[in-house]
Protein backbone atom coordinates (compact mmCIF):
# COMPACT_ATOMS: atom_id res chain seq x y z
CA UNK A 1 0.00 0.00 0.00
CA UNK A 2 1.41 3.37 -1.24
CA UNK A 3 2.05 5.96 2.05
CA UNK A 4 3.79 8.27 0.31
CA UNK A 5 3.84 9.68 -3.24
CA UNK A 6 5.62 12.66 -5.05
CA UNK A 7 4.83 12.92 -8.29
CA UNK A 8 6.34 15.95 -10.27
CA UNK A 9 6.78 17.78 -7.38
CA UNK A 10 8.57 21.08 -7.65
CA UNK A 11 9.51 23.24 -4.96
CA UNK A 12 10.76 26.63 -5.36
CA UNK A 13 11.96 29.57 -3.12
CA UNK A 14 12.44 33.23 -3.73
CA UNK A 15 16.03 34.04 -5.28
CA UNK A 16 18.31 36.39 -4.13
CA UNK A 17 18.40 38.42 -7.21
CA UNK A 18 14.70 38.09 -7.59
CA UNK A 19 14.40 35.15 -9.64
CA UNK A 20 13.00 32.13 -8.01
CA UNK A 21 15.21 29.08 -7.10
CA UNK A 22 14.49 25.76 -8.17
CA UNK A 23 15.71 23.58 -4.80
CA UNK A 24 13.74 20.39 -6.37
CA UNK A 25 12.16 19.65 -9.49
CA UNK A 26 9.61 16.96 -10.93
CA UNK A 27 10.18 14.03 -8.27
CA UNK A 28 8.07 11.39 -8.74
CA UNK A 29 8.61 8.62 -6.29
CA UNK A 30 6.48 6.34 -4.16
CA UNK A 31 7.15 4.93 -0.43
CA UNK A 32 4.63 2.04 0.19
CA UNK A 33 3.55 1.03 4.11
CA UNK A 34 6.82 -0.97 5.55
CA UNK A 35 9.10 -0.01 3.58
CA UNK A 36 12.33 1.71 3.70
CA UNK A 37 13.86 4.23 0.99
CA UNK A 38 17.04 6.31 1.66
CA UNK A 39 17.92 9.26 -0.78
CA UNK A 40 21.04 9.93 -1.57
CA UNK A 41 22.56 12.70 -3.72
CA UNK A 42 25.23 15.31 -3.74
CA UNK A 43 25.66 17.87 -1.07
CA UNK A 44 23.58 20.94 -1.12
CA UNK A 45 21.05 19.32 -4.28
CA UNK A 46 17.73 19.11 -2.37
CA UNK A 47 17.31 16.04 0.00
CA UNK A 48 16.28 17.92 2.82
CA UNK A 49 13.67 19.97 0.85
CA UNK A 50 11.93 16.63 -0.04
CA UNK A 51 11.07 15.68 3.26
CA UNK A 52 10.10 18.99 3.68
CA UNK A 53 7.50 18.85 1.22
CA UNK A 54 6.67 15.29 2.50
CA UNK A 55 6.47 16.23 6.33
CA UNK A 56 4.10 19.23 4.80
CA UNK A 57 6.36 22.19 6.51
CA UNK A 58 6.71 23.28 3.12
CA UNK A 59 4.29 23.56 0.15
CA UNK A 60 4.82 22.04 -3.25
CA UNK A 61 5.25 24.79 -5.78
CA UNK A 62 3.78 22.47 -8.41
CA UNK A 63 3.26 19.21 -8.70
CA UNK A 64 1.90 16.59 -6.47
CA UNK A 65 2.61 15.12 -2.65
CA UNK A 66 0.14 12.44 -1.19
CA UNK A 67 0.12 11.17 2.42
CA UNK A 68 -1.99 7.86 2.36
CA UNK A 69 -4.25 9.45 -0.78
CA UNK A 70 -4.66 12.69 0.29
CA UNK A 71 -2.78 16.10 -0.71
CA UNK A 72 -0.13 16.88 1.97
CA UNK A 73 -1.61 20.28 3.45
CA UNK A 74 0.14 21.04 7.14
CA UNK A 75 1.84 18.38 8.49
CA UNK A 76 0.11 15.03 8.20
CA UNK A 77 -0.49 13.05 11.19
CA UNK A 78 1.33 9.91 12.39
CA UNK A 79 4.82 11.62 10.91
CA UNK A 80 8.10 11.27 13.15
CA UNK A 81 10.88 13.18 11.77
CA UNK A 82 14.87 12.28 13.08
CA UNK A 83 17.42 15.23 12.09
CA UNK A 84 21.01 14.99 12.87
CA UNK A 85 20.52 17.81 15.16
CA UNK A 86 18.54 16.03 17.73
CA UNK A 87 15.85 17.25 19.47
CA UNK A 88 16.64 16.34 23.30
CA UNK A 89 15.73 18.59 25.67
CA UNK A 90 18.71 19.35 28.21
CA UNK A 91 16.64 19.95 31.05
CA UNK A 92 14.62 16.82 30.86
CA UNK A 93 15.98 13.94 31.50
CA UNK A 94 15.48 10.63 29.84
CA UNK A 95 12.40 9.65 30.47
CA UNK A 96 10.71 12.78 30.81
CA UNK A 97 12.29 13.48 26.78
CA UNK A 98 10.82 10.42 26.02
CA UNK A 99 7.36 11.22 27.29
CA UNK A 100 6.89 14.44 25.83
CA UNK A 101 5.40 13.44 23.12
CA UNK A 102 2.85 11.35 24.36
CA UNK A 103 2.05 13.90 27.32
CA UNK A 104 1.44 16.30 24.60
CA UNK A 105 -1.00 14.00 22.91
CA UNK A 106 -3.17 14.03 25.63
CA UNK A 107 -1.95 11.16 27.95
CA UNK A 108 -1.86 11.70 31.71
CA UNK A 109 1.57 11.67 32.82
CA UNK A 110 1.99 8.43 34.35
CA UNK A 111 0.41 6.90 31.48
CA UNK A 112 3.00 8.75 29.09
CA UNK A 113 5.87 7.66 31.69
CA UNK A 114 4.59 3.91 31.54
CA UNK A 115 4.76 4.18 27.56
CA UNK A 116 8.01 6.46 27.35
CA UNK A 117 9.43 3.37 29.65
CA UNK A 118 9.09 0.83 27.40
CA UNK A 119 10.75 2.31 25.01
CA UNK A 120 13.93 3.49 26.92
CA UNK A 121 14.25 -0.15 27.78
CA UNK A 122 13.80 -0.89 23.91
CA UNK A 123 16.79 1.49 23.47
CA UNK A 124 18.60 -0.16 25.81
CA UNK A 125 18.80 2.94 28.63
CA UNK A 126 16.74 1.48 31.45
CA UNK A 127 19.75 2.05 33.82
CA UNK A 128 19.45 5.39 32.57
CA UNK A 129 15.98 6.62 32.82
CA UNK A 130 16.84 9.36 34.96
CA UNK A 131 19.88 10.77 34.19
CA UNK A 132 20.02 14.33 32.14
CA UNK A 133 21.43 14.78 28.56
CA UNK A 134 24.72 16.29 29.19
CA UNK A 135 25.24 13.19 31.65
CA UNK A 136 25.25 10.79 28.32
CA UNK A 137 27.36 10.22 25.36
CA UNK A 138 26.22 11.02 21.57
CA UNK A 139 25.11 7.24 20.90
CA UNK A 140 23.55 7.49 24.14
CA UNK A 141 21.41 10.83 23.22
CA UNK A 142 20.65 9.40 19.48
CA UNK A 143 19.05 6.25 21.31
CA UNK A 144 17.13 9.03 23.54
CA UNK A 145 16.01 10.81 19.98
CA UNK A 146 15.19 7.38 18.51
CA UNK A 147 12.69 6.40 21.48
CA UNK A 148 11.71 10.08 21.75
CA UNK A 149 10.97 9.52 17.61
CA UNK A 150 9.24 5.90 18.02
CA UNK A 151 7.10 6.68 21.07
CA UNK A 152 4.77 8.22 18.64
CA UNK A 153 4.17 4.82 16.72
CA UNK A 154 4.66 7.45 13.84
CA UNK A 155 3.62 5.58 10.30
CA UNK A 156 5.66 7.62 8.36
CA UNK A 157 9.64 7.97 9.25
CA UNK A 158 11.14 10.81 7.86
CA UNK A 159 15.05 10.79 9.09
CA UNK A 160 17.59 13.54 7.83
CA UNK A 161 21.59 12.05 8.24
CA UNK A 162 20.28 11.20 11.82
CA UNK A 163 23.21 9.57 12.55
CA UNK A 164 25.88 11.82 10.47
CA UNK A 165 27.38 13.67 13.62
CA UNK A 166 28.59 10.16 15.02
CA UNK A 167 31.63 8.47 15.06
CA UNK A 168 32.02 5.30 13.03
CA UNK A 169 31.62 2.23 15.33
CA UNK A 170 28.62 4.32 17.08
CA UNK A 171 27.08 5.07 14.00
CA UNK A 172 27.05 1.58 12.75
CA UNK A 173 25.42 0.54 16.32
CA UNK A 174 22.56 3.21 15.73
CA UNK A 175 21.87 1.72 12.22
CA UNK A 176 21.45 -1.61 13.91
CA UNK A 177 19.41 -0.40 16.38
CA UNK A 178 17.06 1.64 14.16
CA UNK A 179 16.59 -1.77 11.89
CA UNK A 180 15.85 -3.82 15.11
CA UNK A 181 13.13 -1.07 16.23
CA UNK A 182 11.92 -0.01 13.16
CA UNK A 183 11.13 -4.27 11.35
CA UNK A 184 7.57 -4.78 12.01
CA UNK A 185 6.46 -1.36 12.75
CA UNK A 186 4.76 -1.49 9.09
CA UNK A 187 6.70 2.37 8.75
CA UNK A 188 7.64 4.11 5.66
CA UNK A 189 10.95 5.18 6.03
CA UNK A 190 12.17 8.11 4.17
CA UNK A 191 16.07 8.46 5.20
CA UNK A 192 18.35 10.74 3.46
CA UNK A 193 21.53 10.56 3.85
CA UNK A 194 25.36 11.69 2.23
CA UNK A 195 26.84 8.09 2.47
CA UNK A 196 25.88 5.30 -0.17
CA UNK A 197 27.01 2.99 2.23
CA UNK A 198 24.60 4.12 5.24
CA UNK A 199 21.99 3.89 2.35
CA UNK A 200 22.64 0.25 1.29
CA UNK A 201 22.75 -1.06 4.64
CA UNK A 202 19.51 0.42 5.63
CA UNK A 203 17.21 0.66 2.48
CA UNK A 204 14.92 -1.68 0.29
CA UNK A 205 15.15 0.75 -2.01
CA UNK A 206 18.06 3.75 -2.88
CA UNK A 207 16.97 6.96 -4.89
CA UNK A 208 19.96 8.74 -6.08
CA UNK A 209 19.13 12.56 -7.34
CA UNK A 210 21.03 14.64 -9.53
CA UNK A 211 22.79 17.44 -8.51
CA UNK A 212 21.06 20.80 -8.12
CA UNK A 213 18.20 21.10 -8.57
CA UNK A 214 17.67 17.50 -7.68
CA UNK A 215 15.05 15.63 -9.57
CA UNK A 216 15.51 11.53 -9.20
CA UNK A 217 17.50 9.93 -11.48
CA UNK A 218 17.80 6.22 -11.01
CA UNK A 219 15.92 4.29 -8.17
CA UNK A 220 17.67 0.96 -7.23
CA UNK A 221 16.35 -2.53 -4.92
CA UNK A 222 18.56 -3.83 -2.85
CA UNK A 223 18.74 -6.86 -2.49
CA UNK A 224 19.60 -7.91 0.59
CA UNK A 225 18.16 -10.39 3.24
CA UNK A 226 16.54 -9.12 6.30
CA UNK A 227 16.81 -8.82 9.32
CA UNK A 228 20.52 -7.48 8.56
CA UNK A 229 23.67 -6.76 10.79
CA UNK A 230 24.96 -3.90 9.30
CA UNK A 231 29.01 -4.74 9.87
CA UNK A 232 28.38 -8.43 8.53
CA UNK A 233 26.41 -7.41 5.51
CA UNK A 234 29.12 -4.35 4.08
CA UNK A 235 31.18 -7.49 3.46
CA UNK A 236 28.75 -9.49 1.20
CA UNK A 237 29.68 -9.71 -2.74
CA UNK A 238 25.98 -8.82 -3.29
CA UNK A 239 26.41 -5.03 -0.83
CA UNK A 240 29.71 -4.76 -3.23
CA UNK A 241 28.34 -5.66 -6.18
CA UNK A 242 24.88 -3.18 -5.26
CA UNK A 243 27.27 -0.39 -4.15
CA UNK A 244 29.13 -0.31 -7.09
CA UNK A 245 26.03 -0.27 -9.32
CA UNK A 246 24.63 2.64 -7.55
CA UNK A 247 28.10 4.24 -7.27
CA UNK A 248 28.30 4.33 -11.07
CA UNK A 249 24.63 6.73 -10.99
CA UNK A 250 25.86 8.71 -8.12
CA UNK A 251 29.60 9.40 -9.11
CA UNK A 252 28.42 11.75 -11.95
CA UNK A 253 26.14 14.03 -10.20
CA UNK A 254 29.02 14.25 -7.53
CA UNK A 255 31.26 15.07 -9.51
CA UNK A 256 28.77 17.83 -11.55
CA UNK A 257 27.94 19.27 -7.92
CA UNK A 258 31.74 19.76 -7.24
CA UNK A 259 32.31 21.53 -10.41
CA UNK A 260 29.61 23.82 -9.77
CA UNK A 261 30.50 24.58 -6.67
CA UNK A 262 33.97 25.64 -7.40
CA UNK A 263 32.13 27.46 -10.67
CA UNK A 264 30.26 29.46 -7.93
CA UNK A 265 32.54 30.56 -5.66
N1 LIG B 1 13.82 27.89 3.08
C1 LIG B 1 14.63 28.05 2.01
N2 LIG B 1 14.69 29.24 1.36
C2 LIG B 1 15.48 29.41 0.28
N3 LIG B 1 16.25 28.44 -0.25
C3 LIG B 1 16.23 27.24 0.36
C4 LIG B 1 15.43 26.97 1.51
N4 LIG B 1 15.62 25.67 1.88
C5 LIG B 1 16.51 25.16 1.00
N5 LIG B 1 16.87 26.08 0.08
C6 LIG B 1 17.80 25.88 -1.04
O1 LIG B 1 17.43 24.72 -1.73
C7 LIG B 1 18.58 23.98 -2.14
C8 LIG B 1 18.50 22.56 -1.60
O2 LIG B 1 18.71 22.57 -0.19
P1 LIG B 1 18.55 21.27 0.71
O3 LIG B 1 18.86 21.66 2.12
O4 LIG B 1 17.24 20.63 0.43
O5 LIG B 1 19.70 20.32 0.13
P2 LIG B 1 20.35 19.01 0.77
O6 LIG B 1 20.59 18.09 -0.38
O7 LIG B 1 19.55 18.51 1.89
O8 LIG B 1 21.72 19.59 1.33
P3 LIG B 1 22.85 18.89 2.23
O9 LIG B 1 23.33 17.73 1.43
O10 LIG B 1 23.89 19.95 2.36
O11 LIG B 1 22.21 18.51 3.51
C9 LIG B 1 19.78 24.75 -1.65
O12 LIG B 1 20.27 25.52 -2.73
C10 LIG B 1 19.23 25.64 -0.57
O13 LIG B 1 19.95 26.84 -0.47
Amino acid sequence: MTVIALRNATKRFPGTGGQPHTAVRDLTFEVAAGEFVAVVGPTGCGKSTTLSLVSGLEPASSGEVEVDGAPVRGIPDGVGYMFQADAVMPWRSVIDNVAAGPRYRGLSKAEARTRAMVWVERVGLGPFAGYYPHQLSGGMRKRVALAQTLVNEPRILLMDEPFSALDVQTRQLMQDELLRLWQGTGAAVIFVTHDLEEAIALADRVVVMTSSPATVKAIFDVPLQRPRQVEEIRMTPEFVATYREIWESLRDEVARARQEVSRVG
